[in-house]
């Protein structure tokens, strides 16, 4: 099969290439229908990674949180028109310890892989998840981003000790808002935290017990666990400020993704006896529990709608380009492409 992929060759420039492209009985050919950025992918769209990431992982199709239309199955087991849910990571090789979104050998779509920014998606039967009829498609676009808040609690729950009092978020954006509407769902009796940086974002957070400023947190507020959703330079500071607030032998989950080392007060680390505990993208376990999760709580879907930011048409290299530097000004919320290249 020849197909179109839209490959970044550099910051800011999108080429498309022809592919030919090997389909078996293992695949389906799935055409991307709604596809929504990730800050990794502006990371790359405007350059904000070192030459040398950018000289190993470029030229790449961007985009790893999309849903797609099933176009044609060799088995006939997915009608033609179902929505997918397309889960970006593909292992290639299986580990009895080391899960599939950790296994180096796993190829990772927009990170050294093709993303879903082509005309048809050549995708393993196994990475396709079908999205329920009553899911709305803009949402459904960052089920991918629901299920690595999946994948984040998954982790808290089997690291964590008995203290599930209270659960601490700091970071006030896409992940950290996610991240706290799957609290509510898994961690139902505990008192939900919010620190973040912007009183206009923690507004959008009213299902918490209580949000702060991260510049005005009283000395004595304390969470029995914690997730750092901030990424980039706020990290460190998150990072601190949960040593500070957390209790003796409280987990922390770090998600947020920064360029920088993060320096980390250790000693503290030590003498609290506090767990951290990475956690970076997610498995088909995960997208099948967010879909579960999802699809069981109408109030958890609502929420998530208030996520859908930006919806735009895109049906040209240029409307690509245009649409990834309205990125950069958009406030609050996913951006969602509606992919008519
Ligand atoms: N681990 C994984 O698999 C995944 C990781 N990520 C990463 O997670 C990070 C967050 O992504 P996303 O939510 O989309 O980004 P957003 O920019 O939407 O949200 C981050 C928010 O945190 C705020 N913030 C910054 N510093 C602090 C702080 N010290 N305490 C509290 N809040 C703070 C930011 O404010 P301000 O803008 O003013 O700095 C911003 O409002 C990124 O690095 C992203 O790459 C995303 C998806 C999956
Ligand atoms: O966003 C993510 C998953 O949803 C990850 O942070 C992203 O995949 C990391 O990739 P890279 O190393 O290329 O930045
Ligand atoms: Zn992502």
């Amino acid at each position: 099969m020849l197909n179109q992929v839209y490959r970044l060759v550099s910051p800011r420039q999108f080429e498309v290439e022809t592919v030919a492209e090997e389909v078996d009985a293992d695949d389906l050919i799935v055409r991307p229908k709604f596809l929504s950025i990730c800050h990794a992918d502006t990371r790359y769209f405007f350059g904000q990674r070192s030459q040398a990431a950018l000289r190993a992982k470029l030229p790449m199709a961007l985009i790893h949180e999309a849903v797609g239309e099933v176009v044609y199955d060799p088995r006939n087991e997915y009608k033609p028109g179902t929505l997918v849910a397309m889960v970006p990571n593909t292992p290639v090789k299986k580990d009895s310890i080391i899960q599939e979104n950790y296994l180096p050998s796993s190829r990772f779509r927009s990170s050294g892989y093709d993303g879903f920014m082509q005309e048809y998606v050549c995708l393993r039967r196994d990475r396709a998840i079908t999205v329920p009829s009553d899911f709305d498609p803009h949402m459904a676009a960052f089920i991918e981003m629901v299920s690595v808040g999946v994948q984040a609690l998954t982790k808290l729950e089997s690291t964590m000790d008995e203290d599930q009092r209270v659960i601490g978020i700091w970071g006030d954006g896409n992940l950290g808002y996610i991240t706290a509407t799957l609290v509510k769902q898994i961690f139902p009796d505990s008192q939900l935290l919010v620190f973040g940086r912007h009183q206009s974002k923690l507004d959008y957070f009213s299902f918490a017990d209580k949000t702060y400023l991260v510049d005005d947190i009283p000395a004595d507020v304390k969470v029995s666990q914690a997730l750092e959703c901030t990424g980039g330079q706020g990290s460190e500071a998150a990072v601190q400020q949960i040593i500070q607030h957390i209790q003796p032998m409280g987990t922390a989950i770090l998600m947020g993704v920064s360029e920088n080392p993060v320096g980390i007060d250790t000693r503290s680390v030590l003498a609290e006896g506090l767990t951290l505990r990475g956690v970076s993208r997610s498995s088909r376990e995960d997208f099948k529990r967010a879909v579960d999760i999802l699809s069981s709580s109408p109030v958890t879907r609502e929420r998530l709608q208030n996520l859908v930011g930006y919806v735009q048409k895109v049906s040209s290299i240029q409307d690509i380009t245009n649409f990834f530097d309205s990125a950069l000004t958009n406030y609050w919320g996913k951006e969602v492409m509606e992919w008519d290249v």
